[in-house]
């Protein structure tokens, strides 16, 4: 219970009023503690619901209000933003009458739903409430940050991976651990910008890894959003160079490259679909998993070709038809995982080894990694260029459009 007084002098006599917020209601007890027989009279307690529209927020705090938003040092996540959108309009424009977008426009419809879901909310109501979530966000998020440092920020001019190079090994590190590291467009790009420098640099192996309790969660959803304006066959064209792209360089890139994960991954990096020239160490937590049908998707990353050939093709069938999802013992001993470490140790005992590795001749190692790579190299990029144009008309399926939106509108997880 939350209690304030305040001393009210009335003549002689010294009134206190106190105020206490219990449950959501403010009660108001007010006493004479100088009276005769200096026995505190207590007033029957006044109970009231304080009307809220009599707390109405100013312009100004309102205002204020939208400045602070600017400024929150932590994303509050899809569901807050939206709720802020919602109550800014009615707050601004009152009910939403605007007709509603399309079902391909993913991020105007959400914004449309969670708006029209106000009804006729008075304009004024919105305003305090957006003024009161801000406030509550502004406190919480500055209190209670679980961001790692050095997370989710710049490093050495990427905006969503870490890249270091230190004893002979380059480590591109997936940086968006509170989106659990889902490739955005940007990181696509930066992640073909990191190889492609990592190729040229000075190191003898190359390692990607990920930040924060997921290695990585496959492709961001939201890159489904952003529709441009030549509509949903151009972002599925376009979504398909880029992917064709992306696999390109991992089949192309030249130096040892190995995958470290002591956590999940889900979709496209777990796949050693890369499967010829990626080793990959895991610790006894990490799972794998390619949930393509769940998504109306189907297989990319060369995993058709690789899969079946380095599993069998029942259990690749398994894996890439029904999503099964592998824990690091079963995908060792497929083949899928070169080794699975005990998390405790995990770090140390893959760096040691890493660390060994990189000391060895650069180029054996490189023309040792091409003489095996380079016989299904040509295949590999055909198989390449087959799955990113299937997978361009899944994207334009409804399977595919209702398992984004389901997860988009938090109807479902994998
Ligand atoms: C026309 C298209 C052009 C595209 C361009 C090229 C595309 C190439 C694509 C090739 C095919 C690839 C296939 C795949 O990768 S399949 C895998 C896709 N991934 C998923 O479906 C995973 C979805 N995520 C989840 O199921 C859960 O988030 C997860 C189980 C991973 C974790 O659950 P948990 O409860 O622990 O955490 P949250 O759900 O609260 O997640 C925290 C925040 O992170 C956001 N998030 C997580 N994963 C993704 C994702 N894949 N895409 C977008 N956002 C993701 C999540 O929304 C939370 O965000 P907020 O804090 O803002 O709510």
């Amino acid at each position: 219970m939350d209690k304030h007084s305040i001393l009210v002098c009335m003549g002689w006599e010294q009134l206190e009023i106190r105020l206490q917020k219990c449950e959501g209601w403010e009660q108001i007890e007010i006493s004479l503690p100088n009276c005769s027989s200096l026995q505190v009279i207590s007033f029957p307690v006044v109970q009231l619901h304080l009307n809220r529209t009599a707390m109405r927020a100013s312009q100004k705090d309102f205002e204020n209000a939208m400045n602070q938003v600017k400024l929150l040092k932590k994303d509050p996540g899809n569901e807050v933003k939206l709720k802020l959108y919602s109550l800014y309009k009615q707050a601004t424009e009152g009910p939403c009458n605007m007709p509603k977008p399309g079902v391909f426009d993913l991020i105007n419809k959400a914004k449309w739903d969670a708006w029209n879901a106000l009804g006729s909310l008075p304009k004024e109501t919105a305003r305090q409430n957006y003024v009161d979530l801000v406030s509550s966000l502004s406190s919480s998020l500055e209190s209670s940050s679980q961001v790692e440092p050095g997370t989710d920020r710049k490093s050495t001019g990427y905006e969503t991976l870490m890249v270091t190079s230190e004893d002979g090994i380059t480590k591109i590190m997936l940086n968006r651990p509170t989106k659990k590291n889902a490739l955005n467009v940007e990181m696509y790009h930066e992640i073909m910008h990191a190889l492609k420098a990592a190729s040229k640099d000075d190191s003898a192996i190359t390692v990607l890894t990920g930040n924060g309790d997921y290695y990585s969660s496959g492709n961001d959803l939201t890159n489904f959003t952003d529709i441009p304006p030549g509509g949903v066959e151009e972002k599925a064209k376009n979504g398909a160079v880029l992917l064709r792209e992306f696999v390109g360089c991992f089949i192309d890139f030249p130096k040892p490259l190995i995958a470290s994960g002591q956590c999940p991954a889900l979709g496209h990096l777990p796949s050693p679909s890369l499967g010829y020239s990626i080793a990959v160490y895991a610790s006894d937590r990490a799972t794998f998993h390619t949930p393509f049908s769940h998504l109306g998707q189907s297989p990319e990353g060369c995993s058709s070709y690789t899969f079946p050939k380095i599993m069998s093709p029942a259990k690749a069938t398994e894996m890439l038809v029904f999503g099964k999802k592998l824990t690091a013992g079963e995908a060792c001993a497929q083949g899928l995982v070169t080794e699975v470490f005990p998390d405790s140790t995990f770090q140390k005992e893959v760096w040691t080894r890493l660390k060994a590795f990189a000391k060895l001749p650069p180029n054996a190692m490189r023309i040792s990694k091409e003489i095996i790579r380079n016989r299904e190299k040509e295949k590999l990029h055909a198989v390449n260029a087959e799955e990113c144009s299937v997978l361009q008309g899944r994207w334009l399926s409804d399977e595919c459009m209702n398992a984004v939106v389901n997860f988009l509108s938090r109807k479902s997880k994998l």
